[in-house]
């Protein structure tokens, strides 16, 4: 007769032992009284517990929360069910009632597979999906919002109240007409309010002065199909109505043409447009920003602009001051722009010698910051083609340097009366002086003055000891 557990004998309990061993899974075998029968050799591995401390004994003891005592109860199986037994460790558990022949219950048994790897793996996976899911929005934003206030440059208080004034008007739907000269930053801010409104539509730009004035009205305000002969059968809408719910920014605004100032009026005071050729009114939600560099008062006294458009444009007149006159943040944007063309270029960020700081800063920079990021990228590019690893300046473009290039040789008149090889030579030396004088230093330019090859040059600023240390151009 069977008697369950307790009727192991023997070879049977050796056999038992062996197979039960030879698992990799932590196994644990109690009676109806939840005591511990046997637990494997994998069992002791991952709980540290020996077979001698716990076979025997109530397995609660050990594990106040064990699952075999709730299978004997239940007399139910269970299976995988996820726990943590201690921690940093993860288990799945499968338990079940055991039965003698009779079907009478004898206890239960319980196995654990160590997902503790698998866990770990896991919880890294969903880390590195997180951050992933992070830089991926820190991309879109970037990308996005590619002109917000934060990314605007410039410590300068009158420039700083400026942009206060933006950033406190974005969210209004108020017009704004922004005044500077080219490459103040006009169309930057413009797009950065557009981004801090946080209006859904998008932010579109339309150049007054570049569109022909036969295409001037289509553009702006679209047409109605076969409105005029060539035009698209089914239409086109105009940058006025593509920018819908967003911002239309039009820069030289004082060069739109007299006869569609009118038009455009009725979209700044009622938000209506009409396509070219169309009847029907359209009805739009726009905001407004206008932009110019001139002096739009001006036009209206000689009549190129219309008075009330002038008024129901300037609700807000932002004034952009040129880099001239924030001499104070010349140092600020040659720094940022030389770190953001190295990054583009690939180019180790090199330090800037003070001299050619000081011309940067006093230079008259007609073109504003446009002008100077183009010298900063043409500085990076030439920094990564002539491997230079330093700045010098010939980097600076020509119109810029021969403005401070400085070379004063002293050249004597006093020559003397000497024999006809030293009159040669005095004469050829002080040519050469003169032709650096002229050049301003600069060795190509000399070259050319002189009609000399270049190494020829080099031969005989050494043969006449000249020394180039005055010059502020390195060759
Ligand atoms: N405050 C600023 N910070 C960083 N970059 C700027 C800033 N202002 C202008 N820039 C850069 O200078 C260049 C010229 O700016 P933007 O096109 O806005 O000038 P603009 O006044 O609209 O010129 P234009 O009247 O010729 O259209 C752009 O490349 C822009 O990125």
């Amino acid at each position: 007769m069977d008697d369950g557990l307790n009727g192991l004998n023997g070879l049977n309990i050796y056999l038992f032992n062996t197979v039960l061993d030879s698992i990799k899974q932590s196994l644990c075998i109690v009676d109806n009284n939840c005591v511990v029968k046997y637990w494997n050799t994998a069992a002791e591995t991952f709980y540290s517990i020996n077979k001698e401390e716990i076979t025997g004994k109530d397995v609660r003891l050990f594990f106040p929360d064990a699952l075999l005592p709730k299978v004997i109860k239940e007399q139910h199986p269970f299976e995988d069910v996820y726990n943590s037994p201690k921690k940093d460790y993860y288990i799945v558990i499968s338990a079940a009632p055991l039965y003698d022949s009779n079907n009478n219950l004898i206890g239960g048994i319980s196995l654990e597979r160590d997902i503790t790897d698998y866990m770990k793996i896991t919880k890294l996976l969903e880390k590195t999906t997180d951050n992933l899911t992070l830089l991926k929005q820190e991309i879109h934003s970037i990308n996005h919002n590619k002109y917000s206030f934060s990314k605007i440059i410039g410590n300068n208080e009158k420039f700083k109240k400026t942009v206060e004034l933006c950033k406190n008007i974005s969210n209004s739907n108020i017009n704004i007409l922004i005044l500077g000269d080219s490459g103040t930053g006009k169309e930057v801010i413009a797009r950065s309010v557009h981004t801090q409104s946080n209006r859904k539509g998008p932010f579109i730009p339309f150049n007054c002065s570049a569109i022909p004035y036969s295409l001037f009205e289509s553009e702006l305000f679209g047409y109605e199909g076969g409105a005029f002969t060539g035009a698209d059968k089914k239409g086109k809408i105009g940058k006025i109505e593509a920018a819908n719910k967003g911002t239309v920014f039009l820069d030289e605004i004082g060069d739109m043409p007299l006869d569609m100032q009118p038009k455009f009026l009725r979209v700044l005071e009622d938000g209506i447009i009409n396509r070219l050729g169309g009847y029907s009114d359209i009805k739009l939600d726009i905001r407004i920003i206008g932009a110019t560099n001139k002096n739009l008062k001006e036009l209206v006294s000689e009549g190129k602009f219309r008075q009330d458009l002038y008024y129901r444009l300037s609700s807000v007149v932002v004034e952009l001051p040129s880099l001239k006159e924030r001499k104070d943040d010349i140092e600020l944007f040659v720094y940022h722009f030389l770190k953001s063309f190295c990054m583009q270029y690939g180019v180790n960020i090199p330090e800037i010698p003070g001299n050619i700081m000081n011309i940067l800063v006093n230079y008259r920079w007609d073109g504003n910051i446009r002008e100077l990021k183009n010298v900063i990228e043409r500085i990076v590019i030439m920094l990564k083609s002539y491997k230079t690893g330093k700045i010098i300046l010939e980097f600076l473009p020509e119109y810029i340097y021969d403005e401070y290039a400085v070379f004063e040789p002293e050249i004597t008149d006093d020559i003397g009366i000497s024999d006809l090889n030293t009159a040669v030579t005095n004469a050829e030396k002080k040519a050469i002086l003169m032709a650096l004088k002229r050049s301003k230093g600069n060795i190509t330019k000399a070259t050319k003055i002189l009609n000399i090859p270049r190494t020829s040059l080099y031969y005989k600023l050494r043969k006449y000891n000249i020394s180039m240390e005055n010059k502020v151009i390195s060759d």
